[in-house]
């Protein structure tokens, strides 16, 4: 199965193209990158595969369906957005029962021992936490609802070193408890190539390259993911 299969996908904004003819076979079973400039698209992207947009053409499929086709589906996808929102009058304790009662799968022991596990309090109100308690409320959130997918928009752009360093640690942690698959956007490139082995690189809404990390820097005379994101980012590979 596939974590996103994409053919000529293509959204528009107006006239504005966020991504044009874009496509993609993602295998199941990564963590992957999803990196590329400023307007380069992957927000569109993002936000197409949660289902909460429509492409203007072309296909997208997130785990062999339709995105948010229906209760079931969303149900195996978890979306942490940019900035992890959370309901800032609610408190911590309050963000899992809504979990609990909006998500049938909702595994409420996962949700509690990784709370205590990286120190929140179950009565503190979210509107108080951190950037990075809030990213991890966020993430629990997300992980609790045991999806097959979890999907992250810059999740930890906002993070100090340690905060973004604990916050990525959870992620592996969560996907390898669930099984399950993962793609972040970032700029962040030391992130994604601390957890990511699976890269997209877009550009002025296409796709520049696309690939298992491992694959592409064997491809390439290029040591390191970075080397090989900013190459591709400046232009210096043709595709
Ligand atoms: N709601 C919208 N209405 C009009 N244009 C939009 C909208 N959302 C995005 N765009 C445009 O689509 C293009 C892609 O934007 P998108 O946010 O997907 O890029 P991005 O790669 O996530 O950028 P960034 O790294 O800055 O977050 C940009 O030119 C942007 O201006």
């Amino acid at each position: 199965m596939h974590t996103l299969r994409a053919e000529r996908l293509t959204k528009r904004y107006r006239r504005r193209a966020a991504l044009v003819d874009c496509d993609l076979a993602v295998p199941s079973g990564h963590i992957v990158g999803l990196v590329g400039p400023n307007g380069a698209g992957k927000s569109t992207l993002l936000q197409l595969a949660c289902g909460l947009i429509a492409p203007t053409s072309g296909t997208l499929e997130v785990l062999g369906a339709r995105p948010a086709a229906g209760a079931a589906h969303l149900g195996r996808v978890g979306f942490v957005a940019q900035d992890t929102p959370v309901y800032p009058s609610f408190s911590v304790a309050d963000h899992l029962r809504m979990g609990a009662w909006l998500n049938p799968a909702w595994d409420a022991a996962l949700a509690e021992r990784r709370i205590a596990e990286v120190g929140l309090d179950p009565a503190q109100k979210a509107g108080r936490l951190s950037g990075g308690q809030r990213a991890q409320l966020a993430l629990t959130i997300a992980a609790a609802k045991r999806p097959e997918l979890l999907i992250f928009d810059e999740p930890a752009a906002a993070l100090d070193p340690l905060a973004r360093d604990a916050f990525l640690r959870s992620l592996v942690g969560f996907v390898g408890e669930l099984g399950a698959s993962a793609v972040l956007s970032s700029h962040l490139l030391g992130d994604v190539e601390q957890v990511c082995d699976y890269l997209i690189v877009l550009g002025a809404g296409r796709v520049q390259v696309a690939g298992p990390v491992r694959q592409l820097l064997a491809d390439h005379r290029y040591t390191t993911l970075e080397q090989l994101v900013l190459a591709y980012m400046s232009g210096a590979v043709a595709r």
